[in-house]
């Protein structure tokens, strides 16, 4: 888990990941411009850690997903799992890295095999990898059903019997069945009711300290990255434009698209659920027609000419914390929006009077 210094080692490493979806056209069928929806994802999972990706939808998390777990193959970049270039292994010789990959899916209704016994969903891996007679798969599958708090008495039952809490119990314990090092959770509690998904987070915590599980957790929910994460990459049309320490990211986002995320959240009535769902102000743009320049300047406050035509690359602001934005250092010091003034356009406002404000005195802008 810690190199010789004590220092914790990366189990994923990704660099310049690409994928481009798209037809190159044909007799009858004119060519599109392809969707980028990866397009040069660098980041590093350390061993142990949880890294989250947030961003809103189509911004290219799943996809990114899929490609770390070769479901997909990547256009360009390349992908290392435990020091090991993974990007271009067949899937032969993929076979015995992947039981220590494992995904939780979004939608237990959907991943799991209704025609199956629980005990048959979870004894599947362990019958396609070989692994284990009747006995030792039997007590593995009791011993999985206790950890993800269901009891014996459930491996006899259908997955349609149960409730959707219970069923991601079900998928979690299915990701866990091979003993992974890293399991991809693609927002595993967004299906779930509200009052379900802190019990399932809380199990994600507790079995990831027990069992040493290394995660890259996607989710919408900030309230549920904010329980979660270590660190946090946000995504905007492909691109990471911030990552940072959790505690970073939230004290004192760097992006404009962050902070608009992150003023965006909705503040709950009293005795009114929480959700949180990462959604700014204005609309995203197409990743088959992402935006000159910065991709998020249509939407930015802050954007100048450079904006429009310079692609930010990611720099450090401080320790751990990288921000991809021209602009990055001349953003006011964070300050959540009041309860009050929670939107996206409030946040902006107040951020552009700031970058007015400086460029007024320094006579850059
Ligand atoms: N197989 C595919 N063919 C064509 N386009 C695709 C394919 N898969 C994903 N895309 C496109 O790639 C972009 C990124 O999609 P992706 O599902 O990775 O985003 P996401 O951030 O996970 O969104 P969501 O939160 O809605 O799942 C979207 O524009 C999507 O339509």
């Amino acid at each position: 888990m810690f190199d010789a210094d004590g220092r914790s080692k990366p189990l994923l490493e990704v660099e310049g990941l690409v994928r481009h979806f798209g037809s190159a056209g044909g007799l009858f069928k004119p060519a599109r411009a392809p969707v980028r929806a990866v397009d040069g994802v660098s980041f590093a999972v350390m061993r142990g850690e949880t890294l989250a990706l947030v961003g809103e939808s189509g911004s290219g998390k799943s996809t990114t997903a899929r490609l770390v777990l070769r479901l997909i193959d990547s256009s360009a970049g390349r992908i290392r799992f435990d020091g090991q270039d993974i990007t271009d292994l067949s899937q032969r010789a993929l076979r015995p890295l992947r039981q220590r990959m494992q995904m939780v899916f979004q939608d237990p209704f959907a991943s799991l095999d209704p025609r199956l016994k629980v005990r048959q969903t979870l004894e599947e891996p362990l019958i396609v990898h070989g692994m284990g007679n009747a006995a030792e798969r039997r007590a593995r599958v009791d011993e999985l059903l206790g950890l993800v708090g269901l009891s014996q008495h459930h491996a006899d039952r259908y997955t349609h019997e149960f409730s959707g809490g219970q069923r991601q119990r079900v998928g979690i314990a299915r990701a866990l069945m091979l003993h992974p090092d890293l399991v991809v959770c693609d927002e595993p509690v967004s299906a779930l009711d509200v009052s379900i998904q802190a019990q399932v987070v809380n199990l994600l915590k507790d079995l990831q300290a027990r069992l040493r599980l290394t995660y890259l957790f996607i989710a919408h929910d900030l309230a549920v990255v904010k329980h979660m994460a270590d660190r946090v990459a946000v995504m905007y049309l492909g691109q990471l434009v911030e990552i940072a320490p959790k505690h970073s990211l939230f004290a004192n986002p760097r992006h404009p698209y962050t902070r608009m995320l992150l003023d965006a959240i909705p503040r709950p009535q009293p005795g009114e659920p929480s959700r949180h769902q990462a959604q700014a102000a204005g609309e995203v743009a197409s990743p088959a027609s992402a935006p000159a320049g910065c991709r998020f300047h249509p939407r930015c406050p802050f954007a100048i000419d450079r904006c429009r035509v310079e692609e930010p690359v990611l720099e450090p602001t401080e320790a751990g914390h990288m921000a991809a934005c021209h602009r990055k250092n001349e953003l006011a010091p964070w300050e959540a929006a009041a309860p009050a003034a929670a939107s996206g356009s409030v946040a902006a406002l107040r951020l552009a009077l700031y970058a007015k404000r400086k460029a007024a005195s320094t006579g850059t802008v």
